[in-house]
């Protein structure tokens, strides 16, 4: 019996010539292909981030560290923080399963060939400006964006998390010629994690086993949510409303949370999964809903981009309350200079 140290050692692939560099790129290659389960087609997991700022550089975090992509291209009109945040984000290739390959720059050809494009650019407020102002300023940014996105990317599916999110979906929608599905917004799929957490502080020591024996909290309290509630469930839709703005006061922006919430939307995308996000989508002819507009609802995507939009049991005054907000959007969206 041979000793260990006397026993041949097995050639690498390498020193053995099995792994030419055309090899180690189909490897590369196969690492981030899936299948379309629809169409049978090959996707890659190719994801753009136009705007490395605050929220563009947490969902690149985020998709990187949930494994959801492993090629990633940032494009921001400051080219060296850009790069600089590539190379950063690279540099923990060895960290993540199935490596990283991240590109960026200040142009479009590093995008090519993208499955999801997200963007996160955006102005900020200028002090005492007008929100139409600033949004007509997002405008001119969004025109110079999405056609090369396109350009580049003609089968890739949009998500937009730039604010005022519900609009500007629309106006990446108008921008970029492609069919209303493979457009989609962040919408709210954020506030509804955070209606979770804001439950799960007060339901922690009680709510595991309320759902495992199948009880809800209106079982419990038929009032829950309801003005005259005597346990004012109600004041989570405060919190949940006024989230975002408890943050920026605190810190100056948000950023970990919809970085975490783009990523699992992204992942939705890519594989599949068939997960109900509350998406910005294009809303006309639901819900009594007459503008050309796009609205936060429950909705099924995947590779193709929407597939279902999930039709809610809502009251007559609920649905009169969608029907305002989307009159209010179009008020505003029926004036910007696209
Ligand atoms: N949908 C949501 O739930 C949600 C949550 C948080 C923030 N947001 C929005 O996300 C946007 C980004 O926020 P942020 O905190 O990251 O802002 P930020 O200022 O930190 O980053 C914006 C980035 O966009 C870049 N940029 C601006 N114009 C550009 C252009 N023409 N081309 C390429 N890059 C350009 C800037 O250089 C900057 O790096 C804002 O509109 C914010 O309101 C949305």
């Amino acid at each position: 019996m041979s000793s260990p140290s006397s026993r041949e050692r097995r050639p690498s692939l390498f020193e053995k010539g099995e792994a030419s560099p055309n090899a180690l790129q189909l490897a590369e290659q196969i690492a981030s292909f899936h299948v379309n389960p629809k169409t049978g087609n090959i996707i890659t997991d190719k994801v753009t981030i136009v705007g490395a700022g605050q929220v563009g550089m947490a969902c690149a975090y985020a998709i990187m560290a949930q494994g959801v992509s492993h090629h990633l291209a940032l494009v921001d009109m400051q080219e060296d923080k850009v790069k600089g945040e590539a190379l950063d984000l690279e540099h923990s290739s060895a960290f993540v399963r199935g490596g990283l390959k991240v590109e960026a720059s200040s142009t479009y050809d590093v995008t090519h060939s993208s499955s999801v494009c997200v963007v996160t650019a955006g102005a900020r407020q200028r002090e005492g400006e007008s929100r139409l102002n600033l949004l007509q300023r997002n405008v001119e940014i969004f025109k110079g964006i999405i056609p090369e996105l396109v350009k580049h990317s003609p089968d890739c599916i949009l998500l937009i998390v730039s604010n005022p999110v519900d609009i500007l979906t629309w106006v990446a929608w108008k921008l970029s010629g492609l069919p209303k599905e493979r457009v989609i917004g962040s919408g709210t799929n954020l506030d509804s994690s955070r209606l979770r957490t804001f439950m799960s502080h007060r339901l922690v020591p009680v709510w595991s086993s309320m759902t495992a024996c199948g009880v809800r909290l209106r079982d419990l309290n038929p009032k829950a949510g309801m003005k005259d509630d005597p346990e004012n469930w109600g004041e989570l839709h405060t919190q949940v409303v006024n989230g975002a703005y408890d943050v920026i006061k605190a810190k100056g922006y948000t950023s970990w949370a919809i970085g975490m919430s783009v990523a699992q939307v992204v992942r939705t995308l890519l594989r599949n999964e068939r997960n109900t996000h509350v998406l910005s989508v294009h809303a006309k002819g639901l819900h009594g809903i007459d503008e050309d507009m796009y609205l936060a609802l429950p909705t099924i995507a995947g590779p193709v981009g929407v597939q279902k939009i999930i039709a809610l049991q809502l009251t007559k005054d609920e649905e009169a309350q969608l029907q305002k907000s989307a009159q209010t959007l179009w008020d505003t969206a029926k004036d910007l200079k696209l």
